[in-house]
């Protein structure tokens, strides 16, 4: 295929300057025999290749996954999504959806999204009970925050057995505690005992919050009624999850992810994983010898040590703070020789510096896996500071690290985004 693709462009180009008038036809069959790709510039030669590459390696991966029985969840996978309410582009200020447009822009629209191929059919109907309790309410949405209103957005979290927790945000204005309880009572009779009752909720919370977002520390999540954690089911862990906490939004897909973190990071009984920001770690423990997890929010801490006990893993340790802080002395704690497989999977803000250069002069570390769910940006900057030459300026002294695999691992289909698994070793 490629010599053909090149015997076409041939025709259309020039003739090399040495080959003679009589030998040209057989110089060339030969060329295009033995070298067909010889017409291109080597860039152009790489790039034929790569494509070539590209597609046996897809036809492979196709026959592998069918061998492995390998099924990825491709629609409704989300195990939670958030809705807003707002203005519809009917101009109904109770509707329940997905925003349009640019608040700068001034053309926001609020659209219902029981249509989009990620949303499960469950949180389609948490959401469209939720239009139905605003309709009846005499209290008016939240639309923006100068304006007054007290109804915001809605949480619907599911797990794999479709237990739904659900987390209404309220913003309460000036009302009363008195009034306040009223509301509360009102949404938990609808959703019990009213029209509402078909979405067979698990648990619903219930968050009053003037911010755009409150941690549960700045503004606890009150139980109206249910179960106060939902359970997932991951790689054959229970795991314990509190409503403020972070959990991949495809469980399917996240269970591919650490399968991949799993075998990329090659921890064995004689290294130590240090899990900088949690669940992975969990994942991970029956290979290693301890696992140290650092994770900033609380809830999540306390999740990850309702997981650790009852799936009875004892070989976890857990700090909960933020990791710039935690690591330096946590790291000069362990430097007595063990190797320390360090995973990392921050936020999209990237490591802190301090993280970075923690890692970067910890001789112990060998072995770094980092998961970006965006790989431009700060991320770029962190993997730049680790891969660079050593820099007394900015204490960067240890050894560089090299990356030497990337994988990408699709958590959102039907999207753009994508989360890449980045190994580096040194
Ligand atoms: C993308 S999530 C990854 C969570 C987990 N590692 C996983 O893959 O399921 C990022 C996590 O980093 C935590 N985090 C954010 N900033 C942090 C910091 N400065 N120190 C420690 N943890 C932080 C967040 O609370 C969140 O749980």
């Amino acid at each position: 295929m490629i010599a053909k693709k090149c015997q076409r462009r041939q025709k259309s180009q020039k003739k090399p300057r040495h080959l003679g008038p009589l030998d040209d036809s057989w110089q060339e069959r030969l060329a295009d025999v033995v070298t067909p790709l010889w017409r291109l510039s080597y860039e152009e030669q790489l790039k034929v290749k790569f494509e070539a590459q590209k597609k046996i390696l897809q036809r492979l991966e196709s026959y592998l996954q069918m061998l492995n029985g390998v099924n990825p969840v491709i629609n409704g996978y989300r195990n939670k999504s958030t809705f807003s309410v707002n203005r519809g582009p009917d101009g109904n200020p109770k509707t329940v959806g997905y925003y349009l447009g640019t608040w700068r822009d001034r053309n926001m629209v609020c659209v219902r999204s029981n249509h989009l191929k990620n949303i499960p059919k469950k949180h389609s109907q948490v959401a469209q009970y939720y239009e139905v309790f605003l309709q009846q309410s005499p209290l008016e949405p939240c639309l923006l925050f100068p304006e007054g209103g007290y109804w915001r957005e809605r949480i619907a979290h599911t797990n794999s057995q479709g237990h739904t927790m659900a987390i209404i945000t309220f913003h309460p204005q000036e009302l009363r505690q008195e009034e306040l309880c009223v509301e509360k009572e009102t949404v938990k009779k609808f959703f019990t005992k009213g029209s509402g009752a078909v979405c067979d909720l698990t648990s619903l919370y219930f968050q009053e919050s003037a911010m755009t977002r409150c941690s549960h520390q700045q503004s606890p999540y009150q139980l109206l009624f249910g179960e106060p954690h939902i359970f997932e089911d991951l790689l054959g862990l229970k795991i314990h999850i509190s409503p403020d906490a972070f959990f991949q939004v495809n469980t399917a897909g996240a269970e591919m992810l650490y399968r991949t973190v799993g075998e990329l990071s090659g921890v064995n009984s004689n290294t130590i994983l240090l899990d900088i920001c949690c669940v992975i770690g969990l994942s991970l423990a029956q290979y290693t010898s301890q696992v140290l997890g650092i994770e900033l929010m609380e809830q999540a801490v306390e999740d990850a040590r309702w997981t650790a006990a009852f799936n009875g893993i004892t070989n976890c340790e857990f700090h909960t703070g933020r990791a710039e802080k935690i690591l330096p002395q946590l790291l000069k704690s362990k430097e007595d020789g063990q190797l320390i497989v360090a995973v990392v999977n921050p936020a999209r803000a990237g490591l802190h510096y301090q993280v970075v250069q923690a890692i970067r002069n910890c001789g112990a570390i060998r072995i770094l896996v980092f998961v970006s769910c965006k790989p431009h940006g700060e991320t770029t900057r962190n993997i730049i500071e680790l891969c660079c030459p050593p820099n007394s300026a900015k204490k960067l002294l240890g050894e560089r690290f090299v990356l030497r695999q990337a994988v990408p691992v699709d958590l959102f289909p039907h999207t753009p985004h994508c989360e890449l698994v980045l190994l580096f070793t040194r």
